[in-house]
């Protein structure tokens, strides 16, 4: 079965409270992005190893905690699966607050769940998405919410940005998501975000804002600078996605987003929700 594990944007993003987990509280709309991985997950004969192959971008780490390779050994603990193969070309930057790696666990859940017919419910997918990190729950539905909690709890909500060109830059900066909560106080949203959101595009430069972009600006200044460019190309909302260090820009209107010239070592994503 081939599947292609796609990432996603968030629209503002405040952290709110410490938790008693030691995790934080957070409130954001999350919202797929068409940049997607390609995984391949096949039965192997029963006598043979499960395997990983890798390919496309490198993923550090262990191959054995890959998030693929995770939410395997997770489903295998209640069900009786056989070995598997499983093939990820890595296309999304890792790092990026594009939740990749998230998309990747919750597409081999789904994945596994058709294969070997485990007949799951997405509730179940949920929970077990839940235990690979507090973004990969959302790829289980994969349309936007407004997620609060860990970022794990879900509402619907009734936005629809597909067909909105949008660029996604990524300046090859990897800054772990530890890293960017430990740079956060968590305070009281200024902004209702999903009152804001209702708001025309144009008003949100002023209205919905990224704590993490406000927190981690000041030491890599190269995030300025990106969103500087973004709105001079004439977007009409900018973020930081997540925690870093990929910058969007959508533009409303336009069937593709203007060409922009970007240093070596940058990746852009350019297209369409
Ligand atoms: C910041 C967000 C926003 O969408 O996305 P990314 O930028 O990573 O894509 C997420 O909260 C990232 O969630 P995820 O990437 O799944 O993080 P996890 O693996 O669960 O946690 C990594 C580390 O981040 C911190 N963490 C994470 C989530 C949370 N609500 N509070 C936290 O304090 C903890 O230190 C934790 O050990
Ligand atoms: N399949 C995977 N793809 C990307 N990263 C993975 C994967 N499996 C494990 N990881 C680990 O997850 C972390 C990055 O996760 P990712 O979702 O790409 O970033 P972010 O949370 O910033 O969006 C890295 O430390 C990486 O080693």
């Amino acid at each position: 079965m081939l599947v292609f594990p796609n990432a996603k944007l968030n629209l503002g993003l405040y952290i709110t409270g410490q938790r008693p987990d030691g995790f934080r509280n957070l409130e954001s709309v999350f919202v797929p992005l068409p940049w997607c991985d390609a995984l391949e997950v096949l039965p192997a004969a029963e006598s043979t190893e499960t395997t990983l192959a890798l390919t496309g971008i490198p993923i550090p780490g262990d191959p054995a905690t890959n998030l693929c390779h995770r939410a395997y050994e997770l489903l295998r603990t209640d069900f009786n699966l056989p070995p598997i193969r499983q093939h990820l070309h890595k296309v999304v930057p890792i790092g990026a607050g594009l939740g990749g790696g998230s998309a990747d666990a919750a597409f081999a859940l789904r994945a596994l769940n058709e294969l070997f017919e485990l007949d799951l419910s997405a509730e179940t997918l949920v929970g077990y998405a839940r235990r690979l990190g507090s973004d990969c729950a959302f790829f289980i539905a994969n349309k936007p919410v407004f997620a609060y909690e860990k970022g794990d709890v879900f509402e619907e909500i009734s936005l629809n940005l597909t067909g909105t060109a949008c660029k996604v830059v990524y300046p090859g900066l990897h800054i772990s998501t530890a890293e960017a909560y430990s740079r956060v106080t968590p305070r009281t949203p200024r902004h209702d975000l999903r009152e804001a959101l209702r708001q025309p595009m144009e008003t949100w430069r002023e209205t919905v804002s990224n704590d993490f972009e406000d927190a981690l600006t000041p030491f890599y200044p190269v995030l300025g600078e990106i969103k500087e460019q973004l709105y001079a190309a004439g977007a009409t909302y900018v973020s930081l996605s997540g925690s870093g260090s990929a910058v969007y820009g959508l533009f409303p209107g336009l069937e593709l987003p203007p060409k922009l010239d970007m240093p070596n070592g940058y990746l852009v994503w350019d297209g369409r929700l």
